[in-house]
This record gives structure tokens, sequence and C-alpha cells, in this order.
């Protein structure tokens, strides 16, 4: 299961600072990397000195935190830089269902990051000089229904929804797939470009093959304080400034979207609050105006009350009720029983973290699974108990085509 390519262990790992690198995402010699970037800072990574599969389960976060302990914990370390994403970092990847196969954990062989000015380059062993393969475009992409038909995600929408009149739950976030189908193999590198220019504001990240710029960040941990911003409630983008205008105003004065963000920001209230030594969550949520979509946001800070990693943060947090429901674990069975379908590492926390449990995970929206010719693509939102089934399916549309966008351009 765990697999330590071309290095020795305990890992020797170096890091040492570099002039100004520029575009992190040019430098990418592979079509399989490692990626997490906004506004040009972040970590890129290639290579492979270890990776695991995290076997499916309730105690999946403890196992992986137990795997990075050895493989982190053990390393030979000569750090430089000594910030938080220096020295040893793991990429990581968990599927929204704990019961899904699919999470998974990398060290890169190297990694070259910048943050705040600083810029420096990890690497683990003797990295092999790589050479800068030329990215192609994958030409025409066709697309095909996933698990459901639009109409059937929709009768799937109005039945949930019923189910929240009757009782049963008070939010569940429904989600589709869609398959995409390429003319030449997709290059990641090629996604994730188009998507950090684009989408700015978002994580641009790629890990084992999950690809996507999600707005959403779960929780960064920075020592003991710890960030998060949490999404729910959104409106497609109008077709002038003022129509833009009126449905930032109309979202923010939705009784259905502020409630379903009250219960976003109520789950994660709920999980950080027994960690920490003081949280802030807002009275009030902001607009975070996106190029596709608005959403109603809420940043979430926090002081840790004792050593715990961010990783234990994501394993009490996720999953929120951004992308489950509330109560949790029924939205999750009414997720499994009407979605038809596995998630994979979509809805997911998916990010990085280093051997001081430093590190940034954010919850894999607008994003889709690649792997040679083909991508599987997923959006979705919250729906509750006076949902509109065909507003919600234009909400997932305006969601895909943040995906669509990095592969057609
Ligand atoms: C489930 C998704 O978005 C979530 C995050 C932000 C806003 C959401 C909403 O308004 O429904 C969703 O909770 C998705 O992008 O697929």
């Amino acid at each position: 299961m765990s697999v330590a390519l071309g290095t020795t262990r305990p890992l020797p790992v170096r890091t040492t600072p570099v002039g100004d690198p520029g575009d992190l995402l040019a430098s990418l010699p592979r079509s399989a990397p490692y990626a997490w970037i906004r506004h040009g800072e972040g970590l890129v990574g290639w290579g492979e000195a270890a990776r695991v599969a995290v076997p499916p389960g309730p105690h999946r976060f403890a196992w992986a935190r137990e795997w990075l302990a050895d493989i982190l914990g053990e390393a030979h370390v000569d750090d430089a830089v000594n910030t938080p994403g220096s020295g040893p970092v793991a990429f990581g990847s968990f599927t929204f269902d704990e019961s899904s196969p699919g999470s998974v954990l990398t060290v890169p062989q190297a990694i070259l990051a910048r943050r705040g000015g600083r810029a420096w380059l990890t690497t683990i062993g003797d990295t092999p000089l790589e050479t800068f393969t030329p990215i192609r475009d994958p030409g025409h992409i066709s697309y095909g229904d996933g698990s459901l038909t639009a109409p059937e995600w929709e009768h799937v929408v109005a039945r949930a929804a019923a189910r929240i009149r009757d009782g049963e739950l008070e939010k569940v976030v429904l989600a589709r797939d869609l398959l995409a189908t390429a003319e030449h193999p997709i290059d990641i590198r090629l996604l994730l470009t188009r998507l950090a220019h684009r989408y700015p504001d978002c994580y641009t990240f790629s890990v084992a093959g999950l690809v996507g710029a999600t707005p959403e960040l779960l929780i960064r941990r920075t020592g003991q304080e710890i960030e998060s911003l949490v999404l729910a409630g959104t409106t497609p983008r109008g077709s002038s400034a003022a129509d833009d205008l009126a449905r930032g105003a109309a979202l923010f004065a939705s009784e259905k979207d502020r409630h379903e963000h009250e219960c976003a920001i109520a789950s994660v209230r709920q999980t950080l609050a027994p960690l920490c030594a003081s949280l802030h969550t807002p009275d009030e949520p902001e607009l975070l105006v996106l190029p596709n979509v608005q959403h109603l946001a809420s940043h979430v800070v926090g002081r840790l009350a004792d050593g715990a990693s961010v990783l234990d943060v994501v394993a009490a947090m996720h999953p929120t009720a951004a992308v489950g429901g509330t109560p949790t674990a029924t939205a999750i069975d009414v997720i499994r029983e009407l979605e038809g379908m596995d998630r994979a590492g979509y809805a997911g926390p998916v990010g990085w973290i280093d051997a001081h449990g430093d590190g940034e995970w954010g919850i894999a929206l607008r994003s889709g699974l690649i792997s040679g010719r083909r991508a599987r693509l997923f959006a979705g939102g919250g729906i509750m108990g006076n949902s509109d089934p065909a507003s919600e399916l234009a909400e997932a549309q305006a969601k895909f085509r943040v995906m669509q966008y990095a592969l057609e351009g």
C-alpha cells in the first residue's frame, strides 16, 4: 500500500531558498502534478518520494495521521527556510464518503513554493533531472450524462425537498456528475493554468488526478491559528452589472439561502468550538463574487487549544453542512440513497500538510477526476424544503462551468 519510489527511508529532505520562480505552474515538468495555488502563491510538486492509499472506514484520518507521523516524523530534514510548507510536505485527497476507496496521500519528490515574498525548493533524495514535456491541448471535448440525466436529477431534488418538508432532515447537499471526453489526452497542467488565471480567488488544486478550483477553504492551520471560509447559498452571475447587483441583493435577502448558510456555519462552529481556545464566526455573511457565481460567505478565525494538526481539524470538520447537510448522519444516508453515484474525492478534503502539522485544506468543489482522455466533473448545491429543482439545476450548471472552462478554454 505504501510505496517509496527511488528514495531511501528515512527520507533525506533538503529545503533551500530560491529566487523568484515566476509562475509556479509553468515550472511543472510533468503532466501528473501536485498543486495548491491561490493568487500565484502556494506549492507545486512532482515525483513521488512516498505515497499511500488510505484504507476506507471510520478511522481513515487516524490511519493517515499515523502514516504521516511515520514518514514525515522520521525524515532527515535540512530546512533552511523553516516556514509552513517548507521541509517535507504531503498532498492529500480524501473521498467524500468514508466508506469509498480512493483517499490518497503523497509526498512529492520535489516541491517549489512561494509565500509572502519568499520562495523555496524542497527535494527528497537524488531528484532525477526532469525533462519538460510540452503541454498539448486536449482538442474537442464532448459531454455525456453521468449517473443521472438532468431531468432525473431534478426529480431527485424534488424528492429530497419533500423529505425535508416532512421533517426527516433540515438540509441536504445533492450533486451530479458529467462525463467529458477529449480528443487527446488531458494535460492537467493546462487545466491548472487556466483555472489559476480565471479563478485567482479560488484554490487551484491537483492531487492524484483530482483537479479543480475551489472557493471553499475548509481549514488553514498556521501554528495555533486557524481560518476557514464557509460558503453556502449561491446565485449565478447576472447578465449585466445591474442584474448582478440585483441577484446579489436577492441572495442576501433570500430566506432559503440564509438558512442554508446558517446550517453550514452551525456545523463548522459545532466541530471547531471543542478544539479551540477562541473562535470567531461573523454574525452576517458577506458576498463572494466569482466569475461564474456569487456565494454567501463567512470568514471564521480561531486559535487552537492544543497541538491538533491541520489533519486532526479536517477530521473533525468533514463533512460540513456545505457539502453534507443537517443533521449530518441523516444527510449522508439521503445522499447515498438518492444521488446514485460515488462522489469519489469531490466534496472531500483536499490539500497539504507539513511535518509540523501546518497546512491548508479545501473542500474539493468545482472539480473533476482526470484520467487519460476522460474527465468526470461534479457539481451540486444545498437543497432546502422550498428548493426549486430547475433553479438547483441551473446553479449546478453554473458551477460546472469552472471545469468546462478548464477543459475548453
Ligand atoms: C456543493 C457545491 O457547493 C457548495 C458550496 C458552496 C455553495 C453551495 C450552495 O450554495 O449550494 C454548496 O453548499 C458545489 O460547488 O458542488
